[in-house]
């Protein structure tokens, strides 16, 4: 059995985590932590999150030093769902600790360290720990997940469009000398629970915002291995996003050609799930499914590819278990994935 934390448990990511935890036969969920000054200070889980009534009633407890140095080092490992720079402050010293650290802040995901007063506005106090960092896009880099001490979980928006981006890029069918054109769209959840007019239920209405200047932009063109111009957009629904890539293609390169570097990449990973038609949001909120679908025009030379995905499971919190079990050297989708249902496993009952 794992002891683990989850810190950041009265937000939207954080609930995610404990509910897909609290699932899991190989895992101990010892605290569910908030912060020092909450304003969730005294309650259980369940009075912030009704759906986990009478399954999750605990009390969240307050982080402080004492806290950590008390438990910190009782703990197997440590979920932060909390702000980029409270990640960044204090996940090395879990990692010194010997805690396995999965952060789902942006708090270590781009590696140049000029970057994180640009797009995420403080210096960061720790690079070696930068360095060492793991980005954790499941299906791409499971061995290097397996051994990391810290795991950078991906951002939402970057799941989405590397799930879409990397077989082209990696099996070279990319014009390297044209942008890579990607179009998101979240529902609001992805801006976390805390009350703002931006996101408020009157003022919300589909619109671009951060055009150019997104911290995500950095991490995809980062993990992508290639300039991208991202364009987020704000959506009137809860949860889920879509982003919809346009890349020009290498001279030559044919619709079997994308056709084979996609089932390469996704045929043995059951998470990401190649579709015959447009992905749609609906078909994977509250599952831990990316759905993908492209289209090639061998004329222009161009592809599309769309992935759809819910934004706090394959954008944050299943990802960020499918990282906690290959760390384990279990199945990455242990616990997110029911097992296939058969015509001969129902045969099996009559
Ligand atoms: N929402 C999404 O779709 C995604 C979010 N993420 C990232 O996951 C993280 C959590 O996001 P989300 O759940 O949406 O955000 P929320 O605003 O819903 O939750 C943030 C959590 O962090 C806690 N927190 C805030 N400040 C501190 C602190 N100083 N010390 C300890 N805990 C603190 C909050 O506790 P309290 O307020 O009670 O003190 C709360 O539990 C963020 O880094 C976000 O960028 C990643 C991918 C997708
Ligand atoms: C709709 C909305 O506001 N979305 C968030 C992205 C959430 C996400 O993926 O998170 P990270 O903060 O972990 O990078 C945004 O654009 O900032």
């Amino acid at each position: 059995m794992k002891k683990v934390a989850i810190i950041g448990a009265s937000g939207y990511v954080g609930a995610e985590l404990a509910g897909l935890l609290a699932q899991h036969s190989k895992v101990s969920i010892e605290h569910l932590v908030i912060s020092e000054n909450s304003t969730s200070n005294g309650k259980n889980f369940a009075d912030l999150h009704a759906r986990w009534q009478g399954v999750i009633d605990v009390p969240l407890l307050t982080f402080s030093t004492q806290w950590f140095e008390t438990f910190g080092s009782q703990l197997d490992a440590v979920f932060f769902a909390t702000p980029h720079e409270f990640s960044a402050q204090w996940a090395s010293k879990f990692v010194e600790k010997g805690v396995k650290v999965f952060d789902l802040s942006g708090g270590f995901r781009l590696k140049s360290l000029d970057d994180y007063p640009t797009y995420y506005g403080f210096d960061h106090q720790y690079p070696s720990a930068v360095s060492d960092a793991q980005y954790g896009l499941a299906e791409w880099h499971p061995e290097a997940i397996a051994k990391a001490k810290l795991v950078a979980v991906p951002g939402c928006y970057p799941t989405a469009s590397l799930l879409a981006i990397k077989p082209l890029m990696t099996n070279q069918l990319v014009d390297e000398n044209q942008l890579i054109v990607i179009n998101g769209i979240s529902g609001v959840s992805g801006a976390g629970r805390n009350a703002n007019l931006a996101t408020s239920f009157n003022e919300v209405s589909l619109k671009p915002y951060n055009i150019l200047a997104h911290r995500h932009q950095p991490e995809i063109s980062q993990e992508a291995g290639a300039q991208v111009i991202f364009n987020p957009h704000l959506a009137p629904f809860k949860r889920g996003l879509l982003a919809t890539v346009t890349l020009s293609l290498k001279n030559g390169v044919n619709k079997s050609d994308v056709t084979q570097a996609f089932e390469n990449a996704y045929q043995d990973q059951p998470i990401v799930r190649i579709k015959q038609s447009w992905p749609q949001i609906d078909h994977v909120a509250h599952t831990p499914f990316a759905d993908v679908y492209f289209e090639v025009d061998e004329e222009k030379q161009v592809a599309v590819v769309s992935c759809a995905i819910d934004n706090l499971l394959k954008g944050a919190a299943a990802q960020a278990v499918q990282c906690f079990n290959l760390s384990y050297g279990w199945s990455s989708t242990e616990y997110l994935v029911p097992n296939t249902v058969s015509l001969s496993n129902i045969g099996s009952l009559s």
